[in-house]
């Protein structure tokens, strides 16, 4: 029997072109800088949220002006979606406003006002989301100016904001305000805006969470496979210039030199020629990477999604796709054995920050290849410095217990898993001939030690063949995809 068809994403309808990634406010943000679309000029009126295991990722629309509308696309929208607006064309004002950058006032991240998003009604268009706020206005606008040379802003731009699962309650609010606020600005009773608005949601939290969110939102809740929406997200996301990026072989190779690190630059083979690489070290610089400035041709490819867990997702030329791999020993592994292991509490505080993770040495926990054999084994291309067991040195036979740091606990436990991702990753590039590797998901945050053990361990193992990919929005993959998709829809709809 000929195997079924593999599902397929579907190709893109937003204009990317010109788009550009907002300059990131702090290190906490820096994968939910908002991406300008200066060629986007559709109204939006739908939310998406991934809702995962660990956090609740959020994505929606802004624009930045009333688009010029073009009588035929306004005409059938004004026809279709009657039906959910009450307000008469007339009564809607044309918003000249920009996005927040951090709009949830309870947001661990955010140390700002109140959320001054809204959804904009448009009698035309039904109501969409815009942004409200003299603030965030000239904050975005001196961002885009410093880049631009423009005056007038046409387009719109996409939001993200993260939420922790565990307190899904924020995120609701976060929607409830978003809508309520909006119908508040545009002179809409409550109830009409709610009719035009639909909430996109995907991860395992879409149907955990599916009536609570119908009951209070009061809106329609769509929900969308997680893998789909992965893979669309991914490929919306690559066209965007500036979003992908690795560690290149000459900056490792820099690195080397330029870094005091306690585990020494390994030496490996590539293609019969000895080429220095580094190992991850204590504190690889955030220099040591390059971004793709023109996005090209990204599939065939991997796909590996380390959120709570790890899905490994194959992705062919055409853009069908196949899970094909998969471990629980993920994001939620690390932060979970870090609270249990360490006094840590919060993931983006007091221990798991750059600053503490990278100040760890491993070394004092883990057991080294040069701690069993005295020094490299050298037919192996195994260097004394190489992690030969994590956490070897922790069993003390003697039964002594030894006080190990949190912040070397929480390196090495670090390396450990993204190691052991890596690895399984290569193993999958391998069995299918891939050579781009992304990784994606909350788990890498841009952590610099993350990220270079990942590129690291995809390149011991192809031998230099393979390469690394990451992305800004690394997080952020299947809520892109879910806001994407009814992207299709509505025109479909529509049409
Ligand atoms: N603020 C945070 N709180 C909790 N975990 C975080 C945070 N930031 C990053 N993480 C890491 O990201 C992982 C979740 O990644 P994500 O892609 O959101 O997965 P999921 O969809 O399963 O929630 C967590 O398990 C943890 O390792
Ligand atoms: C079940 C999941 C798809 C859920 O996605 P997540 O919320 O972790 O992003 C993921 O956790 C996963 O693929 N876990 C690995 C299961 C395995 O293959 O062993």
């Amino acid at each position: 029997m000929p195997a079924p068809p593999l599902p397929s994403a579907k190709s893109i309808q937003v204009d990317t072109r010109g788009a550009l990634i907002l300059d990131e406010e702090s290190p906490e943000t820096r994968d939910s800088r908002g991406i300008y679309l200066p060629n986007y000029v559709e109204p939006v009126s739908h939310i998406a949220v991934d809702i995962g295991g660990s956090l609740a990722k959020v994505v929606f629309f802004t624009r930045s002006t009333e688009p010029p509308s073009s009588p035929s696309i306004a005409a059938t929208r004004g026809s279709s979606q009657a039906s959910h607006v009450s307000t008469p064309v007339s009564t809607s004002p044309p918003h000249h406003d920009f996005a927040p950058l951090s709009p949830h006032p309870s947001h661990p991240r955010v140390n700002g006002a109140l959320t001054p998003a809204v959804l904009e009604h448009n009698g035309h268009h039904g109501p969409t989301i815009s942004g409200l706020s003299t603030l965030d206005h000239s904050a975005f606008r001196d961002n885009l100016l410093r880049r631009v040379s423009v005056q007038h802003l046409p387009g719109g731009s996409l939001n993200f904001e993260r939420f922790e699962t565990e307190h899904i309650d924020e995120c609701v609010e976060f929607l409830q305000a978003l809508i309520e606020r909006s119908a508040e600005l545009n002179g809409v009773p409550i109830e009409d805006m709610r009719k035009g608005v639909k909430i996109m949601a995907t991860g395992g939290g879409a149907h955990k969470f599916y009536e609570m969110f119908q009951s209070k939102l009061q809106v329609e809740v769509r929900r969308e496979d997680e893998m789909e929406c992965l893979i669309e997200g991914l490929k919306f996301i690559t066209l965007i210039p500036h979003e992908v990026y690795y560690f290149s072989d000459e900056l490792i190779h820099e690195v080397s030199h330029q870094t005091a690190c306690s585990n020494r630059p390994s030496i490996l083979s590539v293609n019969g020629t000895n080429r220095e690489y580094e190992r991850p070290s204590p504190n690889p610089p955030r220099y040591a990477v390059s971004f793709e400035a023109n996005p090209t041709p990204q599939l065939p490819c991997l796909l590996v999604n380390i959120g709570s867990g790890v899905s490994i997702i194959r992705v062919d030329e055409d853009g069908s796709f196949e899970r094909v791999s998969g471990t629980s020993l993920g994001g939620g592994t690390l932060w979970g054995l870090l609270s249990l292991l360490t006094p840590a509490t919060t993931f983006d505080g007091e221990l798991f920050s750059s600053f503490v993770v990278e100040k760890g040495d491993n070394a004092s926990v883990d057991m080294l290849v040069g701690d069993i054999y005295g020094q490299d084994y050298s037919k192996l291309g195994l260097k004394s410095t190489m992690i030969a067991s994590s956490f070897g040195k922790v069993f003390k036979k003697d039964g002594k217990k030894v006080k190990f740091s949190a912040e070397d606990i929480s390196r090495s436990l670090l390396y450990a898993v993204s190691n052991n991702i890596g690895q399984i990753a290569y193993m999958n590039a391998e069995k299918y001939n891939l050579e781009r590797i992304y990784f994606g998901g909350c788990f890498i945050r841009g952590h610099a030690a993350t990220i270079s053990t990942l590129s690291y361990a995809i390149r011991f193992w192809s031998k230099g063949t393979k390469r690394a990919l990451f992305l800004r929005h690394e997080g952020f993959l299947g809520s892109i995809g879910a806001w994407i998709k009814n992207i299709g829809e509505e025109e479909i709809e529509e049409v």
